[in-house]
């Protein structure tokens, strides 16, 4: 916020107002903190419910999430939010660590020892590859370091990794981890985005392999133990209902199906209309996905909303099926990820009632599963209808692991542009769009368009941008200089 705001509302005799534009976990996050600072906060929300990405729901009466059913714990910012605001106790890891790949044909459990599919030792990716894929990731040795020039500002993950260790590790790994994670395709994605860790190796331009041995030893030495993922009890979707009460208990407002129409400056601040209301603030958050942002910047922010016009989401369809225990048998593990290049439609399943033993709890005779599909590029899978995917979910599945059994339920949910794509190059785009929206005094952005499509990376992006707010800038350059994930291990732990 602009000095001259803060002093005019004190001058008023009143505490700084502002608006948080989005009640996705971004916009809740932001409001939780804009409170413990002393700020009037408004949240206004489109739609009818908070949350955003993360919607806890119900299958056969037993709770299910409908969105992310997990957070990365090697971060600190989700979890300590999820304790802050009474979840403590609801905190749970996941009762399985060891996950599958669906590979040609075959469950194999996934290869302990990686980073992001990227292996220290060529040995440990025995079960995966082929003979001729795994000669070629130990001829990694023998080859020249890669050019300085190669890698410059950014590199697509699969042209870096490929170039390195062959085509099968980026197609048979690399690519179903990120195919999870961003829906997106690793010949696309930014190296320095998605897998900060391995963007420090190409730079040092030294074998990958060694420089994957290195992370792994720098995790040890930390002694980074403890789970890499956390649930809640519930479902993840009870931590924007749990911000969401102690934001309105800490007297903040939270409208919903508020869709906001303008943000406008005004000679001393800000001005925000919905249908039937303007709200006047002395700062704005805008806590929305980028096209939403774009649109609300255009009149006074040209130059970001151009560049967040730019950002493109990927879009995926989430189906929930519940069967009777009595008629299913499933291999051990979370769940599997399935390898694009083996032609199948889905792209993951988790065993959800194995994953968690919560949910095992609600109802032991009742087994949930949840499938994903759609793809970066690949959208047209999503033009069927409910029915029809919950028919190439269960044909995969009887692929895959023998299900032959009809479900007694089953839900679909679409996430229509849902996850954000961080190709080459938006690292600089984001600082882009920072850069413009510094201009304004008042104003920040936050979300899964920024610094990372995790909970963890939400959160600390929502922090950034109200100490932004605060005049301190040092989560903003915290955040451009580590990605979320550079501070996590990576997978594979
Ligand atoms: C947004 C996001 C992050 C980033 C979080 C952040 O940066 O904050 C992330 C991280 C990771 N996900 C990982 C692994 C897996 N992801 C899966 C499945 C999925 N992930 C998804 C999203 C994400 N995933 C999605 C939309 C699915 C599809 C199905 C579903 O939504 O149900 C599955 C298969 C099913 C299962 O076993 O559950 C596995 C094994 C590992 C590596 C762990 C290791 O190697 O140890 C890491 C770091």
């Amino acid at each position: 916020m602009r000095a001259s705001d803060a002093r005019t509302s004190q001058k008023q005799g009143r505490s700084p107002r502002t608006v948080v534009v989005g009640g996705g976990i971004a916009g809740l996050a932001a409001a939780h903190r804009l409170l413990a600072g002393g700020a009037q906060v408004t949240v206004l929300e489109a739609s009818g419910r908070v949350g955003g990405k993360l919607h806890a729901g119900e299958i056969e009466g037993v709770r299910v999430d409908l969105g992310a059913e997990s957070m990365l714990a090697r971060r600190p910012e989700a979890v300590a939010l999820a304790r802050e605001v009474g979840l403590d106790a609801a905190l749970q890891p996941p009762a399985v660590a060891s996950a599958a790949l669906w590979n040609r044909g075959h469950l194999t459990p996934m290869p302990k020892g990686h980073v992001m599919g990227v292996p220290g030792d060529a040995a440990v990716l025995a079960e995966v590859l082929s003979a001729e894929g795994l000669r070629r990731v130990e001829a990694e040795r023998e080859l020249p370091p890669t050019e300085a020039g190669e890698i410059g500002e950014d590199i697509a993950v699969g042209e870096y990794v490929a170039s390195r260790v062959g085509r099968e590790v980026v197609d048979r790994l690399v690519e179903p981890l990120l195919g999870g994670v961003y829906a997106g395709d690793a010949y696309r994605l930014s190296l320095r985005m998605a897998v900060p860790q391995l963007f420090d190796v190409a730079r040092s331009g030294g074998s990958l392999l060694a420089g994957v041995r290195a992370v792994q030893e720098r995790a040890a030495r930390n002694q980074r133990t403890g789970p890499v993922f956390m649930g809640i009890e519930g479902g993840i979707g009870r931590l924007p209902l749990a911000v969401a009460d102690a934001v309105r208990a800490k007297g903040a407002e939270i409208a919903l199906h508020a869709r906001v129409d303008a943000v406008r400056r005004t000679p001393d601040g800000w001005s925000v209309r919905t249908e039937g209301r303007e709200l006047l603030a002395d700062a704005v958050v805008l806590a929305v996905p980028a096209a939403q942002a774009a649109r609300l910047l255009a009149p006074d922010a040209p130059a970001a909303a151009a560049e967040l016009r730019a950002v493109e989401y990927a879009s995926m369809a989430l189906m929930t099926l519940a069967f009777r225990r009595r008629d299913v048998d499933l291999p051990e593990g979370s769940g599997f990820l399935v390898p694009p290049v083996d032609g199948h439609t889905i792209k993951a399943s988790t065993f959800a009632s194995q994953k968690w033993a919560w949910i095992a709890e609600e109802n032991p005779e009742l087994v949930v599963l949840r499938t994903s599909v759609g793809r970066y590029g690949e959208e047209e899978v999503l033009r069927r209808g409910d029915d029809e995917l919950v028919d190439v979910s269960r044909a995969d599945l009887r692929a895959a692991v023998g299900l032959t059994a009809a479900p007694v339920a089953t839900r679909v949910t679409r996430w229509d542009d849902g996850l954000p794509q961080y190709p080459v190059g938006h690292h600089a785009r984001v600082a882009r769009i920072r850069a413009h929206v510094a201009e304004l005094p008042g104003l920040a952005v936050c979300g899964a368009a920024y610094d990372g499509v995790g909970i963890p990376a939400c959160v600390a992006s929502a922090h950034a941008a109200v100490d932004q707010l605060a005049g301190d800038r040092t989560g903003i350059d915290l955040l451009s200089a580590n990605p979320v994930q550079s501070l996590h291990g990576g997978g594979g732990e």
